[in-house]
């Protein structure tokens, strides 16, 4: 079993263009096929395709207990699966060591419903964190470079909160809180960012804020988003493309623009009045 190696991109602070840019045809980041996990008797996910490209925002709809999660976890091994082939960022997830399997975590960045931040420590210092990953971030008196700082505070500008750096987060909001999380994921220079539930602890006014930075992020940066959500309307206008699951099961894979109240009915079986909210 081998780890194949791959060249980290440029620091993602550093990144040029902030032009808008559409999905391109560059190789894919993840390629899964027949993806399945079996939690004991119980199919948690059985046979599915997924296809995510730089650039693009793919939204995991579905009800609770669906296997989005499921999905998630099994993109970078935590959930052990079985599949014809599951590549990510460009490694072999079914061939790795434990070795390989951290180096593609290292590479995978992840943003949490309740956006598993340090409540005592500052916006700069929990963004700080997120280059733990990287070798030698932190130096004998165990404190961060000022290469590493200024890279931080450059993330936190990124997503509008360069003015917060010094604020201990427990006392920033909830949006404010996740704009520091997406922050402390782009630190670790991510090829694909996976986010489940960004939103689903805020106000629908800031669900589409911090969708629309992910979504410029995976525009601008080329990073690909891979996002849970519970509700159809922020696929709708967030998302690229959908992959719609029912127990387990693909039920719809498309264009988010082409999700109507038929989709919606396959993917929860009822509930259309998901599909506007
Ligand atoms: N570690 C586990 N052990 C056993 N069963 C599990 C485990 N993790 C998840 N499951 C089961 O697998 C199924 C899929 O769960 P998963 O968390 O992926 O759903 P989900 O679509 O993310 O749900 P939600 O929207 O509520 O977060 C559920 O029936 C769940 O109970």
């Amino acid at each position: 079993m081998t780890s194949t190696a791959v060249t980290r991109p440029a620091a993602t602070a550093s990144l040029p263009s902030p032009r808008e840019q559409r999905p391109t045809a560059a190789p894919p980041t993840v390629v899964g096929r027949r993806v399945r996990v079996q939690y004991g008797e119980q199919v948690a996910l059985n046979s599915v395709d997924l296809d995510v490209r730089p650039g693009e925002v793919v939204a995991l709809l579905g009800h609770s207990g669906s296997g989005k999660s499921t999905l998630m976890k099994a993109l970078t091994g935590i959930t052990p699966f079985t599949a014809d082939a599951l590549d990510v960022a460009g490694r072999d997830v079914l061939r790795q060591t434990p070795a390989g399997l951290r180096e593609l975590r290292a590479d995978v960045g992840h943003v949490f419903q309740h956006f598993n931040l340090v409540p005592r420590l500052s916006a700069l210092t929990n963004v700080l964190t997120g280059g733990l990953h990287n070798s030698g971030p932190i130096n004998i008196f165990g404190t961060f470079g000022s290469a590493q700082r200024a890279q931080a505070l450059d993330l936190l500008d990124r997503v509008g909160l360069a003015h917060k750096a010094k604020q201990q987060c427990r006392s920033l909001s909830g949006g404010e809180q996740q704009r520091v999380a997406i922050a402390r994921a782009l630190m670790q220079q991510p090829r694909l960012i996976l986010a489940d539930e960004p939103v689903a602890s805020l106000d629908p006014r800031l669900a589409g804020n911090i969708l629309g930075l992910l979504r410029d992020i995976a525009r601008q940066e080329q990073i690909p988003v891979i996002v849970s959500l519970h509700v159809v309307g922020l696929a709708r206008r967030y998302a690229d493309r959908v992959l719609g699951l029912h127990s387990g099961e693909v039920v719809f894979a498309g264009p988010a623009a082409h999700i109507t109240e038929k989709e919606v009915h396959r993917i929860y079986g009822t509930d259309t009045e998901l599909l506007e909210n």
